[in-house]
């Protein structure tokens, strides 16, 4: 028996299409359905959506309302009902080495339970990854709900996050630490101030590590509290901000606190980071050592790390921060190999010819790497490639979080001569793992 469980031609009744202004309260409708959330959306939220979001890459899938088979019911539900999401935007993705190459961002992706599998999701992803190619971006990239949904759509895991919980007290920091010792501080910083400096603390952070992703305008803004809207309420966090010697702003740190308390009175209080950014490992120093010293505060929840950060050993005991969440997060779908693997920054030197299987058509072919630390070219042709890769493991190997001999090893890349594992994984791992900061 077919597990789907429509016929071709009711399939062929519900429509992909981007919506117009008019449609995105039911568009809004059909995305808090998707995600389980009360599905009535705010005048406020569909305001703020309008107002950012691109309407030709919003799409839904419009199916035929009302009980499908029961005429009558179709008469009075009448015309179509949003029963899938699914959003892209612009955004601009660091690669190792610090350049940015430009990529399709995919968020809001939702299918209503009544209209699940039957390739919904599939349509309106080979609709937004084929205009991607057209488009000329470099890959497209999303943060995966489940583990299981993107691989075939040629996603690989790219960049994994890590939470830290810190016990405090076991930490041995110096209860008497009043600040920095290096010549600089950390000022306690209020929204307004956060929107002058954020911005510019951000560019030089994305210049520098490899999976941080564009913010706009619109990013700071929302994350500041200027946008609030009933079903996100904005409650201002602490913001600290590092300058260095010079009065330069070198790291941005967001935290919240909860209110709890033992029943000896004993202060037992989380600092949840949302946030922190830092340009210069002091800067990094400074504002784990300010957070982890604000008195009350037991323990500190680290927010989403790369699973390298320097966090466990910036605390005299490292074994006071313990690894809480450690899991794939960013997910990258290459969609132009020579550029995704001309514009990354390169260790070592070599050659490798390989082959990457793309079942979907937009990525696949043979290719020659000739990387040194100056710079690489990649060409397409290779007369006999020395392994065969499939897109998603190139995108999981793109950013230097995967080795190539471990997928090797699983089976998941195929080597037709000894030792091209491992001169692959030489040339693409970095020295630090990749970190996205954001979700989106
Ligand atoms: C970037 C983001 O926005 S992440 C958020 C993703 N959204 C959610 O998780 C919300 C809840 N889930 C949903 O809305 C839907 O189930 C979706 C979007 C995950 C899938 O939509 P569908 O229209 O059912 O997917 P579609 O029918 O195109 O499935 C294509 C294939 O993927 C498989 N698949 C789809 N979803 C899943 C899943 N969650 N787990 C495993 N396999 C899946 C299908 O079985 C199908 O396989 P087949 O080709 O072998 O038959």
């Amino acid at each position: 028996m077919s597990s789907r469980a429509t016929t071709p031609e009711a399939r062929e009744a519900t429509t992909v299409r981007a919506v117009t202004e008019d449609e995105l309260p039911d568009w809004c409708r059909a995305l808090n359905t998707g995600f389980l959330r009360q599905p009535t959306t705010s005048p406020q939220t569909v305001a703020k959506r309008r107002a950012h979001f691109d309407l030709a890459r919003t799409r839904a899938a419009f199916a035929p309302a009302g009980g499908r088979g029961y005429p009558l019911l179709e008469e009075l539900g009448g015309g179509t009902r949003q029963v899938a999401t699914f959003r892209s935007f612009a955004q601009e993705l660091t690669v190792p080495g610090g350049a940015t190459v430009p990529t399709d961002a995919i968020t809001n992706v939702t299918v209503s339970p009544t209209h699940r599998r039957r390739g919904l999701l599939s349509r309106m992803m080979a609709a937004d990854l084929a205009e991607a190619k057209e488009r000329g971006d470099v890959a497209a990239t999303l943060i995966a709900a489940e583990y299981p949904i993107y691989g075939r759509f040629g996603f690989g895991p790219a960049a994994t996050g890590a939470v830290w919980e810190v016990d405090v007290s076991r930490a041995g920091l110096d209860p008497r630490w009043s600040g920095p010792d290096d010549g600089g501080r950390v000022d306690l910083a209020d929204p307004e101030e956060v929107r002058k400096v954020g911005p510019e603390l951000h560019e030089r952070l994305r210049a520098r590590v490899a999976g941080v992703v564009s913010r706009d305008e619109q990013w700071w803004q929302y994350n500041t509290g200027l946008w609030p809207t009933p079903e996100d309420p904005w409650a201002e966090p602490f913001h600290a901000v590092y300058r260095n010697a010079r009065g330069e702003v070198e790291g941005l740190v967001v935290y919240q606190s909860d209110d709890r308390w033992g029943d000896a009175k004993q202060p037992l209080n989380t600092a949840q980071v949302r946030q922190l950014i830092a340009v210069t490992p002091a800067a990094e120093r400074a504002l784990w050592t300010y957070v982890c010293s604000v008195d009350w505060i037991t323990t500190v929840r680290s927010g989403l790390r790369a699973p390298d950060d320097l966090l466990p050993h910036l605390l005299p005991d490292p074994r006071a921060a313990r690894i809480v969440t450690q899991a794939d997060f960013l997910w990258v779908r290459i969609l132009d190999v020579v550029r995704a693997l001309e514009a990354r920054s390169y260790d070592t030197s070599g050659e490798i010819a390989f082959e990457v299987l793309d079942p979907a058509g937009f990525a696949g072919g043979r290719f020659t790497l000739t990387a040194t630390p100056g710079g690489a070219v990649c060409s397409p042709g290779a007369a006999s490639p020395q392994l065969t890769v499939d897109v998603r493991e190139l995108g999981a190997l793109w950013l230097g979080d995967e080795s190539a001999v471990r997928l090797a090893a699983l089976g998941r890349l195929v080597e037709h001569e000894a030792g091209a594992a491992a001169g692959l994984g030489a040339l693409l791992r970095t020295s630090r793992r990749p970190w996205c900061p954001d979700v989106f």
